[in-house]
């Protein structure tokens, strides 16, 4: 009998383009009792680039970040993450594709608990998805540390609460949190909004080596275009799609007087 192929089970094709990390397909999403915020928008993140949404303060990017990140769900649309729709947003959407994606807010005070050391606060997702046991520090002791230390965090500060530490030091924590699992997808929303040059250089390296590493995908969004200019290799304004025709002229009435 002859020997099978050893190419049995594989996929025909090796040449085949992997599936983007990210893709947004007319993605509409608002809050309740008002207007959708963001109308109809697409964009597609490739497997391991970096992307990065620029458009002004208020006009729907971190809701639209926040859909990406399954954090929010859309009226309408999909989202595919790595080739897999997304069908459940926050506790509906399943564990491995939620740790797929990490995610860095603007605002590190609203974003991290105050009454968590900076070392317990990075080891939160380890925790909350039993990837370390609760109680043993030493597991989680060995993944933080060395990643603290590439997020340019010292041991001293590892022990301090949010109160103790400046926005960027925190800010450096929210990143090592968001790196901690390991994502395939990174989105920076204004990670970098509040921060000093040097903070700013040094944050964004720490991404770049993550990235460098492990190959993950970033999507940064923010404001300033010199910036994500040299960061990322593709630039997208929002809205990522065309935006609908303008609305005809309003015609004027003439003012009725009243004698
Ligand atoms: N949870 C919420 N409930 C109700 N409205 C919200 C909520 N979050 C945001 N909004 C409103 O949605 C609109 C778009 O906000 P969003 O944060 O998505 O914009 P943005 O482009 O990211 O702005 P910025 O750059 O200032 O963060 C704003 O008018 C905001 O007030």
């Amino acid at each position: 009998m002859p020997s099978l192929p050893d190419t049995l089970g594989k996929p025909a094709r090796t040449d085949e383009e992997p599936a983007p990390a990210l893709e947004l397909r007319s993605i509409t999403a608002g809050y309740p009792g008002r207007p959708p915020i963001v109308q109809d928008v697409s964009l597609t993140v490739p497997a391991g680039e970096s992307v990065a949404l620029l458009g002004p303060s208020g006009c729907g990017k971190s809701t639209l970040a926040k859909v990406a990140a399954l954090l929010h769900r859309p009226v309408s649309g999909s989202v595919t993450l790595h080739g897999a729709p997304v069908t459940g947003w926050r506790h509906r959407a399943p564990r491995a594709q939620r740790t797929s994606v990490g995610f860095v807010f603007q605002q590190p005070r609203t974003a991290a608990d105050p009454r968590l050391t900076l070392a317990d606060l990075i080891a939160e997702p380890l925790r909350a998805t039993r990837a370390v046991p609760r109680r043993d520090r030493g597991a989680a002791d060995a993944r933080v540390r060395p990643l603290a230390a590439t997020v340019g965090l010292t041991d001293d500060l590892l022990t301090r609460r949010p109160h103790e530490v400046s926005d960027g030091q925190l800010q450096r924590a929210c990143l090592a949190r968001a790196l901690i699992l390991r994502p395939a997808l990174l989105i920076c929303d204004e990670m970098t909004a509040m921060l000093d040059a040097s903070t700013t250089a040094a944050l964004v390296d720490a991404v770049e080596t993550y990235r460098a590493e492990t190959g993950a995908a970033l999507l940064a969004i923010g404001h300033d275009r010199p910036l994500l200019t040299r960061w990322c290799t593709r630039l997208l304004d929002y809205p990522a799609t065309p935006a609908p025709p303008s609305p005809p002229p309003v015609t004027a009435r003439p003012i009725a007087h009243h004698h």
